[in-house]
């Protein structure tokens, strides 16, 4: 259910492996560059192209790509930034028939990035002017100049048409601002060992059981939602976790409205409520206020066993006592389950600014608290405290609109309630939830609002 995505240095680690195996680094180069130019006539008709090779390794792959690609009867013409610089650039330069130009000024429409790769620094603006001219870019193992292990990007540029990543997905590919200019990634094993056990991973459809004939209500999961002074966030967060397959939703609070949905159980408020053995999560923050009705239930909240996803309100109630945090949380009690799914502006409340390292800065905050922390925005981040993290696919722009995370503050619910059921263990529950949601925004489509990914997400999990 997930793909795992190497840094730099784990993919290095990973190459060294293969060498380690007898594998020569000019055989690798030949893999990974023919791997590269099937992916490209997979996906492009023949057409004049200009292979732009760096120094490098990246370089290398690049007059391996442009080989494969005129044997197949591409118009190819190469370009080199400087000459090869490792003994496998310098092997593959030397395998190529054809003319090496000098960088043209005027550019072609069609360009393959083989600069830099894994080995980049900030790119000279001169080139980042050019290549930021090329109409349309086919990035080899990544756009130029990303930095790899976080996502961040150099200043202006456009996505490329395609990345073809080599060997393994990295973080460039996965997280933004990096994976939004990478456009369309096309994998192309090279048969680099990769570990089912990779710290960072990104999420692949969930593989969600049924019911079945033994099921019942309370075996799918009870979800109780808290409500507080806003309603309509908590309907949306307990409506989200019937949706997303909960047995038994609970919506606690005050003077709770009757009405659709009917199946939905209203009950007043009073500690007792959260004492039912058969809670398999709870969920608060969704419309919660600042009074001190709301904290006297965060409290009840924290204090039970079970896991308890915490958004919105509950986490503004939380950044008053940054410094508790750790305790208040988890207490003495490692095994409770404790989700926190701050969008940039909570987070930057609970942990400081997010920075210019999106990864580095969940994981931190999971390991100070230790709880399951999620960062949501347009590729939503989820850390555990040992450091394990999860990054979701690149979610429609059209769920930046009030009340969709409300809604993945339920599915959370939902799947933490039942993540011994499906056989997850608390971050591929949270895993689950994150993708269900970008899949009911993928169905929901165009214009949607929080209300819509309700229905869509009963087509999610369908098609999980
Ligand atoms: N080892 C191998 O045989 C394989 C390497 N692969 C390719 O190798 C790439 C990594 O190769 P390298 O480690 O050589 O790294 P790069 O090719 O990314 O670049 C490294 C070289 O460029 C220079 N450089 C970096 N940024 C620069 C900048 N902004 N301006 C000027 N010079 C700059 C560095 O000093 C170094 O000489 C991967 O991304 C992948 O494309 C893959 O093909 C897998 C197999
Ligand atoms: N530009 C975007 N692209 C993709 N997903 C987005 C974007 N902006 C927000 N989202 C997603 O929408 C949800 C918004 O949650 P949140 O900010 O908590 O809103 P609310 O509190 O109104 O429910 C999150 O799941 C987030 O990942
Ligand atoms: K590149």
């Amino acid at each position: 259910m997930t793909s795992p995505v190497l840094t730099a240095a784990e993919t290095r680690a990973a190459e060294q492996a293969l060498f380690d195996a007898g594998i020569t680094p000019v055989d690798l180069m030949e893999r990974a560059g023919a791997g590269a130019a099937e992916a490209i006539v997979a996906r492009f008709p023949a057409q004049e192209v200009l292979v732009a090779c760096g120094p490098g390794n990246n370089g290398g792959d690049g007059y391996v790509v442009a080989r494969h690609l005129a044997e197949r009867g591409w118009p190819v013409r190469v370009a080199a930034l400087a000459e090869p610089a490792t003994d496998q650039a310098r092997a593959m330069r030397a395998q190529w028939a054809g003319p090496v130009e000098a960088m043209p000024a005027v550019v072609p429409p069609l360009v393959v990035d083989a600069l830099f790769g894994i080995g980049a620094r900030a790119l000279d603006p001169a080139l980042a002017r050019w290549l930021d001219t090329v109409p349309a870019v086919i990035a080899i193992d990544q756009p130029s100049g990303i930095d790899t292990d976080t996502g961040a990007a150099r200043g202006r540029a456009a996505a490329a048409a395609l990345t073809v990543a080599l060997g393994a997905l990295k973080p460039v590919h996965a997280i933004m601002p990096g994976a939004g200019l990478c456009g369309p990634v096309a994998h192309v094993p090279i048969g680099l060992p990769l570990s089912e056990r990779a710290m960072l991973a990104r999420i692949a459809p969930p593989a969600l059981r049924a019911p079945d004939a033994t099921s019942n209500k309370y075996t799918r999961g009870k979800v109780v939602v808290v409500a507080g002074a806003m309603q309509g966030a908590a309907f949306l967060a307990a409506e989200a976790a019937q949706r997303s397959g909960a047995g038994y939703v609970e919506l606690v609070g005050d003077d709770v409205p009757f009405g659709a949905p009917f199946a939905l159980v209203r009950r007043a408020w009073d500690a007792s409520v959260l004492e039912d053995k058969r809670i398999g999560a709870v969920v608060i923050g969704p419309g919660l206020d600042a009074s001190d009705t709301s904290r006297v239930r965060l409290e009840a909240a924290l204090a039970i066993a079970c896991p308890v996803v915490l958004d919105a309100g509950a986490l503004t109630q939380l950044a008053s006592d940054k410094d508790a945090l750790a305790s208040r949380l988890r207490g003495d009690d490692r095994e409770k389950v404790r989700l926190l799914t701050p969008h940039a502006g909570e987070f930057e409340r609970l942990f400081g600014p997010v920075g210019g390292d999106p990864l580095a800065a969940v994981r931190a905050a999971a390991a100070k608290t230790g709880a399951l922390v999620l960062l949501k925005g347009a590729t939503s981040i989820l850390a555990a405290p040992d450091g394990r993290a999860l990054v979701g696919p690149i979610a429609s722009p059209w769920l930046s609109t009030a009340g969709t995370g409300d809604v993945l503050a339920g599915v959370c619910g939902t799947m933490l309630a039942q993540a011994a059921w499906h056989g997850f263990d608390p971050l591929e529950a949270v895993g689950a939830a994150i993708w269900l949601h970008a899949r009911a925004a993928e169905l929901a489509g165009p214009a949607l609002i929080a209300d819509d990914l309700l229905w869509s997400l009963k087509r999610a999990v369908a098609k999980a």
